[in-house]
């Protein structure tokens, strides 16, 4: 019977289960969205317990549909939205709270107030991180501010805190408390040289020490589902990592200077720095990519929060299209956007400006403007702000990017694709397994338990599908970025109290 390793993607809108094969190819696929809760503007939470029934469901699914059994799965992978904050108690398993998203902004007073006490140099040096309401820490400081009786229980030790790969590695095996280094370093608790919770932030951030897991390398064996959880199996849990590094694993970028950009909820560019911290004078983040082989590796990251999320606004919040491929039929429509801009700061700008403040914009609207211009505007800004993320990459790691790879939901889009080559006057490679991310932690999960043997082995199974060449002429592609720089500063300056 043919083997496999289970990847369970717990992405921010849907989480996946992919079945994959000795050969790193995708066998089965099963997915399911789930419920997002904005409770006031610039909120966005999660159910956790419908985070884990989803992805119950998809297991069933992938394994029943296919008749797969249980049996026939060598370890699981983990791989999850980072940032995103729950916290439970540990005598009855229940959150005390929904778990707060990484887009979520309210957090924004505690980070103003850490701020006004001149901590930002601290945690940026420890953590790698800014003090934006984007990473977990804050996020479970506002928990226990704001739950009825949860300080003094986090205190007696009886809550627990987890991102998504630690909450599901807890509801499987119904004990083991762990993360790995890539999620640790999402915290703004983690001291990413140290390679240890740090007591000074937690103090900081009012944090008992006793709520927080035990950090491992990305691949090693964690634990073993429980059997009534897994149809009868104890399966080794063998690979976690963080969505955005698990896709640098997936894409192969072992190199120092290779580099990823992802398209999902959110954009994200990770080049991989070796085992060197690089410090950013940008705004880009100093983060852990993964450990693996007794090693860390660092990555330099821009955080693009806002960009498939674009194309999902347009569908289900302006209903201007049906589904987010038919964007690019519109798009091609046109031929330019004439001069409409679209700047997607919906819950403010990350990479490079950091303005948790900044919201939505559209620049240059005449009468004329139709849909077509407006939905390739919105395609269009994922491509500028690439390469904002792009310059900032370049300058920091002195490293010149000679191609991008990329993956993610809307790397199907071609005229996306073609657009991004032509904007960043890089070519763009778009690889044949697009689900690098799920790929990534099915890797770090066979390398562990013997699937795989090696990253060498890893290497040489990437294939490139398609590669999209600049074509744009400099005096134009320069005209559009220019016009895209000034849309941002724009919007930057439009404030309500
Ligand atoms: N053909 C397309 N063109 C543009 N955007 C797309 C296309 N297909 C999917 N998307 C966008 O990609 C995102 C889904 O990507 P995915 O990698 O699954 O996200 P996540 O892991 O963050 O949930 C959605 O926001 C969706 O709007
Ligand atoms: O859900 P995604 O794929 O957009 O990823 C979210 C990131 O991990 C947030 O940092």
């Amino acid at each position: 019977m043919e083997k496999y390793i289970l990847s369970i993607d717990q992405g921010t809108t849907s989480s996946r289960a992919i079945l994959f094969d000795k050969n790193g190819n995708i066998k089965h696929v099963s997915q399911r969205e789930f419920k997002q809760y904005f409770p006031q503007g610039g909120w966005v939470e999660h159910d956790a317990n419908e985070i884990w029934t989803s992805v119950l469901a998809v297991i069933a699914s992938v394994l029943n549909e296919n008749n797969v059994s249980p049996s026939q799965i060598e370890g699981i992978g983990i791989t999850n939205q980072r940032e995103t904050a729950v916290v439970w108690d540990k005598n009855t398993g229940r959150p005390i709270y929904h778990a707060i998203v990484w887009q979520s902004r309210q957090t924004q007073d505690i980070c103003a107030d850490l701020k006004s006490k001149d901590l930002e140099p601290i945690f940026r040096e420890k953590t790698g991180l800014l003090l934006d309401p984007y990473f977990s820490g804050t996020k479970v400081k506002w928990i226990l501010d704001n739950v009825d009786g949860a300080r003094e229980k986090a205190e007696k030790g009886d809550l627990l805190f987890g991102t998504i790969d630690t909450w599901l590695i807890w509801k499987f095996t119904g004990d083991v408390h762990v993360t790995d280094y890539s999620n640790a370093s999402r915290t703004l608790m983690y001291n990413i040289h140290d390679l240890k919770w740090d007591d000074e932030l937690l103090e900081y951030l009012e944090v008992p020490s006793s709520m927080l897991p035990e950090v491992k390398p990305s691949s090693e064996v964690y634990g073993y589902t429980q059997k009534h959880h897994f149809f009868g199996e104890e399966i080794a849990i063998a690979g976690v990592a963080g969505d955005q590094q698990a896709a640098l694993f997936g894409q192969a970028c072992f190199e120092k200077g290779d580099v990823k950009n992802t398209y999902g909820t959110g954009g994200f560019m990770l080049m991989n720095t070796g085992e060197k911290a690089v410090k950013s004078e940008s705004g880009l983040l100093t983060t852990l990519a993964y450990g693996i082989d007794g090693k860390v590796n660092y990555a330099l990251e821009g955080s693009i929060f806002v960009s498939g999320s674009a194309i999902q606004w347009l569908r289900d919040g302006l209903r201007m299209i049906k589904t987010a491929p038919d964007s690019e039929d519109y798009a091609n429509r046109v031929k330019t956007t004439e001069g409409v801009y679209v700047v997607p700061a919906f819950v403010g700008l990350g990479t490079p400006y950091w303005d948790s403040e900044a919201r939505g914009a559209i620049f240059g609207l005449t009468r004329g403007t139709e849909k077509e211009h407006f939905i390739r505007a919105t395609l269009e800004s994922l491509c500028y702000q690439t390469r904002d993320v792009l310059e900032a990459m370049e300058k920091d790691s002195g490293i010149e990017v000679e191609t991008l790879r990329v993956d993610g939901g809307a790397v199907k889009n071609n005229f996306l694709m073609q657009f991004q080559a032509d904007i960043v006057n890089t070519p763009v490679e778009r690889p044949e397994v697009n689900e690098t991310t799920a790929l990534g932690a099915a890797y770090l999960a066979g390398l562990a338990v013997g699937f795989w043997k090696s990253k060498d082995e890893i290497q040489q199974r990437w294939k490139l599908e398609t590669e999209f060449k600049p074509e744009l002429e400099e005096e134009e592609r320069e005209k559009l970025y220019k016009g895209w720089k000034t849309a941002v500063k724009a919007t930057q300056a439009f404030k309500l109290d």
